[in-house]
C-alpha cells in the first residue's frame, strides 16, 4: 500500500480525547523514567495520544520509539519533536539515540517497547474497546469474508458498526483505504476511540498473525474470537505450521479475548480448539466426523440467486435456516462462523440470519457488479490470485452459470514467477473463455508476464481457442470479458479485487476493476 493509505489511517482519530497523565501512562506499562529529570516530566506532562510513527504524531502526544526490523525508530525521534510529542518511549538504545538526537526530550524506558505499545494507547484512548461490541476474526482465508458478514449483522443488530481489516478502515461514513490487515495498535484504539465518541457500538477486526506477535492487538478487549481455518502461509514469519498456529491461538487467551468459535474443519482448528484457554465453541462447517458444538448441513448454492444456503445445528437443538450471498462452499464456512460469533455475541438468531442475507457487495470479494435477469449476464469482480484460490472462484461460479464462463485476469510482476503458467493453466480448465490482461506488472515487461500465463493455458488448451490476449490496458480487458457475456454466461475478473491502484513501471495509478466492469457493463446493457 502506497504512503497516502498510511496518511488517511492517521486521520481517523477521536475529535476530543481527555489528555492522561504521563505518571497514569508510566503506571499502566510499567515504563521507568530514563534520568532523575524524566521523573519530573510526569509530575508535569499530560498526553492527548501516541504513535509509532513520527509522521502521524500530533502536538502534545508520546512517541514509542520501537527498534524495527530496518532501523531503530529513535532514529526519527527528532522528528516527532519537532512535529509536538512530549515524551519518547523507548528501550535503552532508544534513549541513547534520543540523548544524542533530541537532548532534553523526557524518555521512558520499556525492555520491549513494542509490548507496551497496546496497553499504552488503550490507556491514552480510555480503552474505548471495554465498551463496544467487538468481535476479531483470524485464520489464514476467510478473515476479510467473514468480517464483513459480522459488519452487516452487527450494524443490524445495534446501528453501526466499526471495521478494520485489509479493505478499508471504517467509523461511521469515513472510510479510508486499509494500509495493513490489522493496524499499529494506536491506529486501532483511536478508531476504537472515535467509534465511541460517534455513537457506533459494534467493532468488527480482522486480525492478522503478524498482528497478534506483534503486540498489535494487545490491550483491545474483544468480546468473541473467531478462527476459520489454517493453510500453509507466512512461513517466511513464522517458520512452521505449529508456530503459525500458535499465534493464531494467543488470540484465545484471556489476555485478548472473552470468548471463541472455532472452525474445527483442519486439524489445526481441532487443535486450537482443544487448547483453548477461553471457552470456545467448535464449528464444523463442512461434512466430517470431527466433533463439534454447531456443524452445518444442506450447503446448496442456489442457481437463481447466487447465493449459498445451509443449515446450522446448535448445542441447544438450534436449527436455524440460513443463506448468504456469496457464491462457493468455502463461504459456508465464513457464513457460519459469522452466525454463531453473532450469536454469542448477543445478537437475536433472526437479527443475524436477515442480516447475513442481506450482506451483499463484499468488495472485491465474489462482488457482484450485475446480475442475471434474463437481459444481463453475471458479472463479478474477485480477489483471487493464487493458482488455488483461482480455482476455488471458478468452482464457486461454474454451478451459477448455465452458459460459459469467461474470465478475465492476469498475474502480478516482481512476484512469484512460478504461478504464472500454473493462473493459465488453472483458467483454461476451468473456464470456457479467457481473456489475459496485466494486473501490477510494476517493474517487469507486461508482456512477458503475459506470455508465462499463455504458455500455461496452451499446455490444456494447445489450439488456443476461446483465448484472448489484450496487450492495451487491463480496464480494456474488463470491457471485453463484458461484451462477449451473454445472459447465461458468466464474466468474472480476478486479482486485483478491491485494489485501489495498479502498480506499473514504478507507478501506483489510479484504477479499481469495480468501476470499469459497473461502465462496461452500463455501455453494453444500459442502466438497470
Ligand atoms: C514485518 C512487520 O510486520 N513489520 C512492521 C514493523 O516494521 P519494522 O520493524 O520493519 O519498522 P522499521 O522500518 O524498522 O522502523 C522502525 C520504527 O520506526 C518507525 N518509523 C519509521 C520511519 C519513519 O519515518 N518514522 C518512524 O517513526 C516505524 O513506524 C517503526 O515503528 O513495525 C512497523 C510499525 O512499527 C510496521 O509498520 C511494520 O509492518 C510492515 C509495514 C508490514 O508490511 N507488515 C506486514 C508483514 C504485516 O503486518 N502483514 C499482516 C498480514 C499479512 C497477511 O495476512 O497477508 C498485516 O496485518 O497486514
Ligand atoms: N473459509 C475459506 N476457506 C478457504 N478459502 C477461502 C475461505 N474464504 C475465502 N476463501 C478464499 O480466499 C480468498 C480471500 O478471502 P478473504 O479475503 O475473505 O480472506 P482473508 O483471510 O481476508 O485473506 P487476505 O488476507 O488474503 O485478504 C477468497 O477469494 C476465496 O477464494
Amino acid at each position: 500500500m502506497n504512503n497516502q493509505a498510511y496518511e488517511s489511517a492517521a486521520s481517523l482519530r477521536p475529535k476530543h480525547n481527555p489528555p492522561v497523565p504521563l505518571g497514569a501512562l508510566a503506571q499502566a506499562a510499567s515504563l521507568v523514567p530514563a534520568t532523575p529529570q524524566d521523573a519530573a516530566a510526569l509530575e508535569s506532562l499530560q498526553a492527548t495520544g501516541l504513535s509509532v510513527d513520527s509522521g502521524d504524531i500530533l502536538p502534545g502526544e508520546i512517541f514509542a520509539a520501537l527498534p524495527g526490523f530496518n532501523a531503530h525508530g529513535a532514529r526519527y525521534a527528532a522528528q516527532a519533536v519537532q512535529a509536538g510529542a512530549i515524551a519518547v518511549v523507548t528501550d535503552s538504545q532508544g534513549a541513547g539515540i534520543v540523548a544524542e538526537t533530541c537532548p532534553g526530550t523526557p524518555v521512558l524506558l520499556a525492555s520491549d517497547p513494542r509490548a507496551v505499545v497496546g496497553p499504552l494507547a488503550a490507556e491514552v484512548y480510555h480503552h474505548p474497546s471495554r465498551h463496544l461490541v467487538t468481535t476479531a476474526v483470524t485464520g489464514t482465508n476467510g478473515k476479510t469474508t467473514t468480517s464483513y458478514f459480522l459488519d452487516a449483522i452487527l450494524s443490524a443488530h445495534l446501528g453501526a458498526c466499526m471495521m478494520a481489516g485489509t479493505i478499508e478502515l471504517r467509523v461511521g461514513r469515513r472510510s479510508v483505504e486499509s494500509p495493513r490487515t490489522t493496524v499499529e495498535a494506536p491506529v486501532l484504539q483511536r478508531m476504537l476511540a472515535l467509534a465511541l465518541e460517534e455513537g457506533v457500538g459494534a467493532a468488527s477486526l480482522e486480525a492478522s498473525s503478524h498482528a497478534i506477535v506483534l503486540h498489535r492487538l494487545d490491550a483491545t478487549s474483544i468480546d468473541i474470537a473467531g478462527f476459520t481455518n489454517l493453510q500453509r502461509d507466512h512461513l517466511d514469519f513464522h517458520s512452521t505450521m505449529e508456530e503459525y498456529l500458535q499465534a493464531k491461538a494467543q488470540l484465545f487467551t484471556p489476555e485478548h479475548s472473552s470468548r471463541g468459535v472455532v472452525c474445527v474443519d483442519d486439524r489445526w482448528g481441532a487443535q486450537l480448539a482443544a487448547e483453548a484457554a477461553i471457552p470456545v465453541d467448535r464449528l464444523r462447517a463442512y461434512p466430517g466426523q470431527t466433533p463439534a458444538d454447531w456443524w452445518v448441513t444442506d450447503a446448496t448454492v442456489s442457481l437463481e440467486e447466487a447465493a449459498t444456503t445451509f443449515t446450522l445445528h446448535g448445542p441447544d437443538g438450534e436449527e436455524i435456516a440460513a443463506s448468504c450471498p456469496l457464491p462457493g462452499l468455502v463461504n459456508v464456512q465464513n457464513a457460519a462462523l459469522a452466525l454463531v460469533m453473532a450469536i454469542r455475541a448477543g445478537v437475536p438468531t433472526d437479527t443475524a440470519v436477515t442480516a447475513l442475507a442481506g450482506a451483499h457487495n463484499i468488495p472485491g470479494r465474489m462482488q457482484r457488479i450485475s446480475q442475471r435477469d434474463g437481459r444481463r449476464g453475471l458479472c463479478i469482480v474477485d480477489f483471487a490470485h493464487t493458482p488455488d484460490a483461482m480455482e476455488l472462484a471458478l468452482a464457486a461460479v461454474r454451478p451459477i452459470t448455465p452458459g460459459r464462463l469467461i474470465v478475465v485476469f492476469g498475474s502480478d510482476g516482481d512476484r512469484d514467477q512460478g504461478k504464472r503458467p500454473m493462473l493459465g493453466e488453472v483458467c483454461a480448465r476451468l473456464a470456457d473463455v479467457l481473456v489475459v490482461t496485466d494486473e501490477n506488472p510494476r517493474s517487469e515487461d507486461p508482456g512477458l508476464i503475459r506470455a508465462a500465463i499463455l504458455e500455461g493455458v496452451r499446455s490444456v488448451r494447445p489450439g488456443m481457442e476461446n483465448v484472448e490476449e489484450i496487450t492495451t490496458w487491463r480496464g480494456d480487458a474488463v470491457e471485453r470479458g463484458v461484451e462477449l457475456c451473454g445472459p447465461d454466461d458468466t464474466v468474472i475478473v480476478t486479482g486485483k479485487g478491491h485494489e485501489p491502484f495498479l502498480e506499473a513501471a514504478g507507478e501506483f495509478i489510479r484504477y479499481n476493476d469495480a468501476p470499469v466492469m459497473a461502465q462496461a457493463v452500463e455501455k453494453k446493457w444500459g442502466r438497470p
